[in-house]
């Protein structure tokens, strides 16, 4: 069962969640305060670098105005260890029993990863009514969503991979969406250069987008 009523908050509350991936525990401080100061408190700190526990550590030590959630979540012990450095919540590509078992245990909510229909059915049965739709624009973005919405009257959604500026907007028209995901909001050659003030302008025009 999910825990819509914790996670629900985090995802209404703005309407771009970064994906972010980071080399440091400092960038990802750095980056959590030039991505709040935009707008964007929440953010999903990826499990793609070997900083990135670190980084939601130090993120959650040092930057109280973020909410600090991990990403690319793909077995248990990564959810555990995501716990354990703080996460306010999970994210994951997709589900697996596994994955399921270790969310009912924790307190932290869990945003599973899903794309088909019988996935969608498989989450619902779970008690999921917030889903990640992943990969959003290679599984038939915006189209392919507003097909879903008939069908699964009860579920929403955070589209990712693939949003962009150019498409946001549309995504959040949808009735069946809550936010996107998405990591143009912190390019990797701005971080590297530690361009804080460049990457709180892009949160701050993300931070304005609406449907
Ligand atoms: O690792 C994850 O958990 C992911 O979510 C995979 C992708 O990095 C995001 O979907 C962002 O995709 P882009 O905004 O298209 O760069």
């Amino acid at each position: 069962m999910q825990s819509t009523d914790r996670l629900l908050p985090i995802l209404t509350g703005q309407p771009v969640i970064p994906v972010v991936a980071v080399e440091s525990a400092e960038e990802g401080v750095s980056l959590a305060r030039a991505l709040a100061a935009g707008g964007l408190p929440a953010i999903e700190v990826t499990l793609r670098t070997p900083a990135a526990l670190d980084a939601i550590a130090a993120i959650v030590a040092e930057v109280p105005e973020a909410i600090c959630g991990a990403g690319t979540i793909l077995n248990p012990s990564q959810y555990e260890a995501a716990v354990k450095a703080g996460s306010k919540f999970i994210v994951s590509p997709g589900a697996t029993v596994e994955l399921l078992d270790a969310a009912q245990e924790s307190e932290v909510p869990f945003l599973p990863g899903s794309a088909t229909p019988s996935e969608l059915l498989a989450m619902m049965q779970e008690g999921y009514e917030v889903l990640k739709f992943f990969p959003a624009e290679q599984s038939g973005g915006l189209a392919y969503l507003k097909s879903l919405a008939p069908v699964f009257q009860s579920l929403k959604f955070c589209p990712t991979g693939g949003v962009s500026p150019d498409n946001a907007k549309d995504y959040l028209s949808l009735p069946n969406v809550v936010c996107v995901g998405g990591s143009w909001v912190a390019p990797k050659a701005l971080i590297k250069d530690g361009r804080w003030d460049e990457i709180t302008a892009l949160a701050s025009e993300a931070a304005r987008l609406k449907g």
